[in-house]
């Protein structure tokens, strides 16, 4: 018996943060299906390519070799036989990150190498998948499915660490959803998606309630 959690939302609700602690306490894999749009920017970036030709893009990212590891405890993205987790929550990523997820043919791409790893977790116990459009387009059929939400002023301080530019930050949180919301909706949740806003929640509520939700739907599952 194998189960899946779809976790969706706009930055900074704590979709990482929850999703890893969840797959930790579970015993399952653990996917953060931005990186594999972050890992793509940076693709591109390097190879200098201008991010608004959209054929070039997605040529781009139909062929880069790689590989999400998706251990909770350590999760890696290595990019040419290279660990790039640690270069993937820059700035300069975040900022431009929105343009490879506005492309429809670079989003088709990395939407079915996010469905192959999805259905290659349902060889063991599960996965833990989160980003913007698992619930309502990646993984609609997951058993788990959950929207988090949360003010714009508490997500925009969560994101704020020492020193940080306020208005890099604030366009990092809210412009970046702008520019997402565009191609994916992520601020209401679809039917049948249990919506969780955090705002006045610790991390710890959060995963309690995730966790849960999954005990519950496992209960059912083996009574039948
Ligand atoms: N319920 C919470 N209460 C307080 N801080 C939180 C909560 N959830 C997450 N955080 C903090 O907010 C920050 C952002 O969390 P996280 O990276 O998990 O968000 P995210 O939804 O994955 O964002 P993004 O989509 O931008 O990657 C982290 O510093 C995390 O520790
Ligand atoms: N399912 C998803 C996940 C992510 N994106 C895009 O990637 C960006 C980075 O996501 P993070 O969760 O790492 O912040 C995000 O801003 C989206 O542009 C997506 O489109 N769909």
């Amino acid at each position: 018996m194998s189960i899946v959690i779809a976790i969706d939302g706009p930055a900074g609700t704590g979709k990482s943060t929850v999703a890893r602690a969840v797959a930790a306490k579970l015993g399952l894999e653990y996917f953060d299906t931005g990186a594999t749009y972050r890992v793509a920017a940076l693709h591109c970036l390097r190879e200098g390519i201008n991010l608004n030709n959209t054929d070039d893009v997605a040529a781009m990212v139909s062929t880069m070799n790689v590989e999400m590891r998706l251990d909770p405890a350590n999760p890696v993205v290595v990019l040419d036989d290279e660990d790039v987790s640690r270069l993937l929550h820059t700035d300069t990523i975040s900022l431009i990150v929105s343009d490879v997820a506005t492309n429809l043919a670079a989003r088709a791409v990395l939407g079915d190498m996010q469905r192959r790893v999805i259905a290659a977790s349902r060889k063991g116990a599960g996965i833990v998948a989160e980003g913007r459009d698992i619930t309502s387009v990646i993984a609609p059929e997951a058993e788990v499915r959950v929207l988090l939400t949360a003010d714009d002023e508490v997500r925009v301080a969560r994101r704020a660490g020492d020193g940080a530019d306020p208005v890099t930050v604030r366009e990092a949180v809210l412009g970046r959803d702008r520019k997402d919301a565009t191609v994916v909706e992520f601020h209401t949740a679809a039917d049948g998606v249990v919506q969780i806003d955090t705002t006045d929640l610790t991390i710890d509520e959060v995963v309690l309630a995730v966790v849960r939700l999954a005990e519950a739907q496992l209960a059912e599952e083996a009574s039948e």
